[in-house]
């Protein structure tokens, strides 16, 4: 795969992505979560990443999002979807959804949502779906018992870098592998010409090494599963609860994994316990079965009436003798007594029956008092014992990797698959929360003009209000269109929705209205309204992002609140009625809105089509509002609303109050 093909990645970030295991896969499924963890790529970047992936498929190349607003609309489509999610997985997966212009990248999305509608994203799911993140690889493994040894300088390097947890060494004959046998517990050989040798000790000849790292290095894959045993367990948890088929047998999963302890040892050995404890315990038991002899042959002593015959004494002391040699004569039962009992008390502490022997000779029958191990013996029992530890040990890891090896592959499949899942519940979820439905994208060949959007029981949900309390907004919209209304009637409200909709449904997704129907748009403009008057500077760069918007072609989407808050009220009007023209000609879809509708209609050198929110009243001081917008009627202004509940109050006449109202049917 040419990665430097995708946009915005450059030959740095491309080496970058290299140096993941799986980086063609992770951008085939849009997989954020594995694009970050390569080096120096943030997440942000990792999404963007797969962003122009999936662009440069679907020949998806124009940036939809033309302006700040729209691009901020895009923000807030997401976070209704993300909001859903329950893994940090699931929202940055989420970012992969853009609205697009392709057809393919569109129906690609719908058929992901209509599976993700076919799941039920109940409670206990979720809950597990909390425990769930991206598999890790185990970091900073060592293992010291175990080395590798080669004479070819060229596999020297090769096993560097394959066998990262182990010493690796260069030998150049036998001497240097019997050397290295003595320091490790198991030395593997990658060169065939030492097969055949008769080395002391666990000297391996493994030419074949590199296809079976999980025999040379069973710790790597057993910390793996240690490292990511709570993500496997609750992915796990999350197939069985939600019902999905998993990749591989669960409850296997779960034994090895339960076989596992935390830093990847395998527990639950008798025989590798013993070994571990004996080694452990060495030193105390030596000690306390020298304190057992010592207390019995003081105890032995004490209770003694030593009768010697003066001659004895006399040719003892003599000699030279000191008084171990009259223990010795006196007191020899005595002595292997103690030393019987020291052996027995270290031979049932230390309990490894098959190395009495060794035990035995930690204690020899000199009789000395008070008694003292035999340091040399000790140290060789240690030895011993260490090395059948680390065998035993070697023998359960190498056995409990064999069955965990098949796992391998299906473990990072179960997980993906529960984090994907979390995609498709929040998705799902965003849906039915929003009483969502599939928008149709209709297209209308002949007369080239776009069938622009139509909306029936649109309901947004970024408003200030409960979702349940928002009014339901029939609007549609084809060519330009100019949108009046009373002071907060709904009209930002009106083109919010229909720029959210618009671009939820070129993101593939369901959007939250009871039907709509829209053309496929290449770009959405939101222009939002400013704040306040601009100065000459800000007005002119304003009226170049106009200038720009109208030259050239393209089936765009306009959406621009109130503009006539850029300058005075009279050159708004014909500036605006100038662009109106433009958009016209262009076949643009286009809705303006604006408290000056009737103005620039007037200065519009077209039959512009003016939509209106009306006020149906007012109530107690308060404006009762018909939220959809009525098609081709100037909506009267809150003043005129007030000026006619006035004259109406003041009952007939001409009075003042008429004669206002009279001003509005100029
Ligand atoms: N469909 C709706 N259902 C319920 N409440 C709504 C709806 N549309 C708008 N509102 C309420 O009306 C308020 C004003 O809406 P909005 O700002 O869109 O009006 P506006 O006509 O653009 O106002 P202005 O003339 O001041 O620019 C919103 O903050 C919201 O509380």
């Amino acid at each position: 795969m040419d990665l430097e093909a995708i946009q915005g990645v450059g030959a740095k970030t491309a080496d970058r992505l290299r140096q993941l295991d799986d980086a063609e896969r992770a951008l085939e499924d849009g997989d954020v979560a594995a694009l970050a963890r390569a080096p120096g790529i943030t997440e942000g970047t990792a999404a963007r990443i797969a962003r122009n992936a999936i662009r440069e498929r679907h020949g998806d190349t124009e940036d939809f999002l033309r302006t700040d607003r729209a691009r901020e609309l895009y923000r807030e489509a997401l976070a209704l979807v993300q909001e859903r999610a329950v893994t940090d997985y699931a929202k940055k997966r989420v970012e992969t959804f853009y609205p697009s212009a392709s057809a393919t990248r569109i129906a690609e999305v719908q058929t992901f949502v209509a599976d993700a509608r076919d799941h039920d994203p109940t409670p206990e799911v979720r809950e597990a779906l909390g425990d769930i993140e991206p598999l890790v690889a185990p970091r900073d493994l060592r293992v010291r018992d175990r080395c590798v040894a080669t004479g070819d300088a060229e596999r020297f390097a090769r096993a560097e870098s394959a066998f990262p947890e182990v010493s690796v060494e260069l030998v150049e004959d036998s001497r240097d592998i019997a050397e290295l046998a003595r320091g490790y517990s198991t030395v593997v050989v990658l060169d065939e010409r030492f097969a055949g040798l008769d080395i002391d000790g666990d000297v391996r000849v493994l030419p074949d090494a590199f296809d079976r790292v999980d025999e040379v290095v069973p710790e790597r894959l057993l910390r793996f599963f240690a490292d990511n045993r709570s993500r496997l367990d609750a992915a796990a948890t999350v197939h069985e609860r939600a019902g999905l088929d998993a990749p591989c047998d669960l409850d296997a999963m779960r034994d090895g994994l339960d076989r596992l302890t935390d830093d990847g040892t395998v527990k639950g050995d008798a025989d590798l316990h013993r070994l571990r404890d004996a080694v452990d315990d060495l030193d105390v038991a030596v000690s306390t079965a020298e304190s057992v002899a010592n207390d019995r042959l003081r105890e032995a002593i004490q209770s003694q009436d030593v009768t010697i015959e003066g001659a004895d004494l006399l040719s003892l002391v003599e000699q030279g003798a000191r008084v171990d040699s009259l223990l010795e004569t006196e007191l020899a039962d005595e002595f292997d007594a103690a030393i019987d009992a020291a052996r027995d008390h270290l031979s049932d502490a230390l309990a490894v029956p098959d190395y009495d022997d060794l035990v035995e000779q930690a204690f020899v029958e000199d009789p000395t008092f008070p008694v003292e191990h035999q340091e040399e013996a000790v140290n060789r029992l240690r030895r011993e014992l260490q090395a059948a530890r680390d065998r035993r040990a070697a023998k359960l890891k190498a056995a409990l990797a064999a069955d965990l090896a098949d796992l391998r592959d299906p473990a990072g499949t179960l997980v993906r698959a529960a984090l994907d899942l979390d995609v498709e519940l929040a998705v799902a979820r965003y849906a039915a929360d929003f009483d969502c439905t599939v928008p149709e994208f209709v297209e209308r060949d002949g007369d080239g003009i776009g069938a622009g959007i139509l909306m029936q029981g649109g309901r947004s949900p970024l408003l200030d209000v409960d979702f349940e309390a928002v009014d339901p907004v029939d609007y549609g919209v084809e060519g330009v269109a100019l949108l009046s209304g009373v002071n907060s009637g709904g009209k930002t409200s009106t083109i919010d929705l229909v720029g959210l909709v618009v671009v939820l449904a070129q993101m593939g997704l369901p959007v939250p209205a009871e039907r709509v129907e829209l053309q496929r748009f290449d770009a959405l403009h939101y222009q939002a309204k400013s704040q306040g008057t601009l100065d000459a500077g800000a007005f002119e760069a304003t009226l170049r992002e106009f200038g720009d918007l109208v030259d050239g072609p393209g089936a765009r989407l306009v959406l621009v609140d109130e503009l006539e808050s850029i300058t005075e009220p009279g050159a708004s009007a014909r500036i605006i009625a100038g662009i109106l023209e433009s958009l016209h000609e262009q076949r643009a879809t286009a809705v303006f809105v604006s408290h000056l509708a009737g103005e620039i209609r007037d200065a519009t050198g077209f039959d512009v089509q003016v939509d209106g929110i009306e006020a149906v009243g007012l109530v107690d001081g308060e404006l009762q509002v018909n939220r959809s917008p009525v098609k081709g009627r100037l909506a009267r202004s809150t003043p005129e609303l007030i000026v006619e509940k006035l004259a109406d109050d003041a009952g007939d006449g001409d009075g003042f109050y008429r004669r206002l109202l009279a001003k509005f049917a100029d």
